[in-house]
């Protein structure tokens, strides 16, 4: 295969068995992401597998897809992870903090503000720290910059795309009542993925218009779904927070942005990240 595209073969997650159409899942995912790399999808034989991974140490499974290298040689790519952190619904739960505080100082919601000037401070943050969440890769390999170089394009770029003010949208709306609130709805469903058309119909309930939604607006959506619903969304929303963006950044074109990594997340970790959040919040878990 030549370097302009990648093979991508999936790891096998404990069997987690995430959606039951690969096609399908990009196909509801592109319509509120656009900038989903595109992907042709193809499956891989055992031999071929084999060949990949002979001592099958990464569990790997036949699905596989065909992608556009993103990063291979051009100038100057950045990848940033932007985890996006939604402060939680107020009207639910009161104040409480966002996810990342947990992990380190990356205030990952100052990315998406309306303010051009936090979101530059978030970005030079991130650069000149050396963080794991901001890769800026030139001919193909991780190098170091500083933020003055570029974290002034980087911020246009991300911002004319409209790609972050998509997954804060989206994110807001799958994640309208706070774990706290739908933990408890989990004993009374299980914990399965639900099939893909399932999940095209929630994402289908999902308002569109043009501004960002209330905290008013979040908890009507939120109290007019059902437990089962809340649970496919809040996956969603998880996913959401742990995608991708390369941004490719070239003095003679229009920089290129794309998303990668948009794997739905197995519900069955539904319990992992309400302890997480308990843990953040000093809350006790239920048992
Ligand atoms: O919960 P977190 O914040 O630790 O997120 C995990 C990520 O850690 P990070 O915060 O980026 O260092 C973690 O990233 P790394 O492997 O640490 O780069 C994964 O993305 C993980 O998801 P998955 O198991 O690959 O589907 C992520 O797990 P999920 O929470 O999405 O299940
Ligand atoms: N189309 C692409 N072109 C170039 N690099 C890519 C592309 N897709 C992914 N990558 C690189 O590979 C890394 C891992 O991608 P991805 O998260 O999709 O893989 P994964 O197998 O799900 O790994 P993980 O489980 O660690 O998230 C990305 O952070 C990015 O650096």
């Amino acid at each position: 295969m030549d370097s302009d595209m990648l093979l991508r073969v999936r790891m096998d997650k404990d069997g987690e068995g995430c959606i039951d159409s690969e096609e399908e899942y990009d196909d509801v995912i592109r319509k509120i992401l656009p900038w989903l790399n595109p992907a042709q999808f193809l499956s891989v034989d055992n031999d071929q597998l084999k060949a990949l991974d002979p001592d099958n140490a990464y569990h790997l499974t036949t699905s596989a897809q065909v992608t556009e290298n993103l990063i291979k040689e051009y100038d100057l790519v950045v990848e940033i992870k932007p985890k996006w952190a939604s402060l939680p619904n107020p009207l639910s739960v009161g104040l409480r903090h966002s996810r990342m505080k947990l992990k380190c100082s990356f205030q990952s919601e100052r990315l998406f503000s309306e303010s051009r000037q936090e979101q530059l401070e978030e970005l030079s943050g991130l650069i000149d720290g050396d963080s794991k969440f901001l890769t800026v890769f030139s001919k193909g390999r991780k190098v170091r910059m500083d933020s003055e170089t570029i974290a002034g394009r980087l911020q246009e770029a991300l911002n004319d795309s409209g790609v972050m003010r998509a997954i804060k949208y989206y994110q807001l709306y799958s994640d309208p009542l706070d774990i706290q609130h739908i933990y408890p709805l989990v004993k009374d469903t299980n914990t399965c993925n639900p099939s893909t058309s399932f999940l095209r119909g929630v994402i289908n309930k999902i308002p569109k218009h043009p501004g960002l939604p209330t905290w008013g607006d979040l908890k009507a959506f939120g109290g007019s779904l059902s437990g089962e619903e809340l649970l496919y969304l809040y996956s969603l929303s998880m996913t959401l927070r742990d995608v991708s963006v390369l941004v490719r950044l070239s003095p003679e074109t229009q920089p290129k942005v794309k998303v990668v990594d948009a794997d739905y997340k197995c519900l069955s970790r539904i319990h992992k990240w309400y302890e997480s959040d308990c843990k953040l919040n000093n809350f006790h878990a239920t048992g």
